[in-house]
């Protein structure tokens, strides 16, 4: 069944079965000793149901933000300034609050965050965090969680017993990474961000989770969030991208389309920056500077024109124009294909 709802801007949008969740113009603030600066300037996406949904871009770009507002868990010295965003089935995650929000949490959408391990109790071991959870998530029984744990640990190369009995503190970094994924999937939620899950990790782990994350989507038909700053992560893994800079999202469509012929010049930057991505480690290009700080993000023009190869005057002002490409990609920028040419 599909669910309208019009927004205060006055447009209709329409969740329908295959979108998750839509979010809708939202912006979010960040108080500083010099003022209130937006992380997330008035930020628009669909995350498709069932399908691995990436939002890649540098540190800084706004993407754990982002995750945050999903969750609505942005506190102080953030607050989400405007903005919708919409569960199939659940209606504004922003407009809840108290234990309906608590419930929500972990059970409808679930997030592992980028620093994994102080997501982990320190005080208590990985069996009894378990516990706790069945418990707070109304299971009768929690050995169904700790069968589940089991098993998923085993998937992840991890030996059940020896993860189970440990403290947080008794686990390496990379251990901790994998045993907070597999905390966020054992309450199967039907939504889950994934903050960096890998950046913890070593090659070989990196590879192993990956597999195990894709097989388990794949299995559960999974609606995942990848947060991530690897390109090669996103070509790995993702169906649909979101590329962000300095808190808006630039461009954005179908993952193996979008690297074949990206438009945007900083999605280009990012895949040049990648010499496994270019085949050829001689022709990498390093994206040369740095994206800017929240209180230097110009509020007129395109965010990306100091660094970007291809400025004109006329993109330090105004708005910039959202351009829609033949196979589907959107991007923002004044040049059209032929300018980029
Ligand atoms: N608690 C906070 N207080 C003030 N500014 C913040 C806070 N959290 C994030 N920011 C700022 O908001 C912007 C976006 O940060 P965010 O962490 O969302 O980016 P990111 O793309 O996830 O980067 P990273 O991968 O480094 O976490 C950055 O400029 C950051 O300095």
């Amino acid at each position: 069944m599909a669910l309208s709802t019009r927004y205060g801007n006055g447009s209709t949008a329409v969740i329908s079965d295959d979108v998750s969740c839509r979010i809708q113009n939202v912006t979010v603030k960040y108080k500083l000793d010099n003022g209130e600066f937006a992380a997330i300037r008035s930020v628009s996406a669909n995350i498709p149901s069932g399908k691995i949904t990436a939002m890649i871009g540098e540190s800084g770009s706004g993407k754990t933000t982002l995750g945050l507002a999903m969750l609505n868990g942005v506190s102080h010295p953030g607050r989400v300034a405007e903005g919708v965003i919409e569960y199939t089935g659940v209606g504004d995650i922003l407009s809840k609050e108290g234990e309906e929000l608590r419930k929500l949490r972990g059970k409808h959408v679930g997030m592992v965050f980028q620093a994994a391990q102080s997501s982990l109790n320190p005080l208590k071991k990985v069996g009894s965090i378990i516990i706790d959870l069945a418990k707070s998530h109304g299971y009768e029984d929690p050995k169904v969680l700790i069968r589940s744990a089991c098993d998923l640990a085993r998937r992840m190369s991890l030996d059940p017993d020896r993860v189970l009995s440990s403290f947080q503190h008794q686990l390496s970094g990379g251990m901790r990474q994998r045993v907070s994924i597999i905390l966020a999937l054992i309450l199967e939620p039907k939504i889950l961000i994934l903050d960096e899950p890998t950046t913890a990790l070593d090659i070989l782990s990196q590879a192993t989770v990956l597999k195990v994350l894709r097989e388990i989507q794949e299995e559960r038909e999974l609606t995942t969030v990848l947060i991530t700053h690897d390109m090669g992560v996103v070509a790995e893994l993702s169906d649909q991208v979101y590329v962000m800079y300095a808190g808006k999202i630039v461009e954005e469509g179908n993952t193996s389309e979008l690297l074949q012929n990206p438009r945007h010049p900083y999605t280009r930057a990012l895949i040049q920056a990648i010499p496994r991505l270019t085949g050829d480690r001689s022709k990498a290009v390093p994206l040369l500077g740095s994206p800017p700080e929240i209180s230097s993000t110009p509020n007129e023009g395109c965010v990306f024109a100091k660094r970007c190869a291809f400025r004109l005057d006329i993109c330090e002002y105004g708005e910039t124009p959202r351009r829609i490409t033949d196979d589907g990609h959107q991007y923002l920028c004044h040049l059209n294909e032929e300018g980029l040419a």
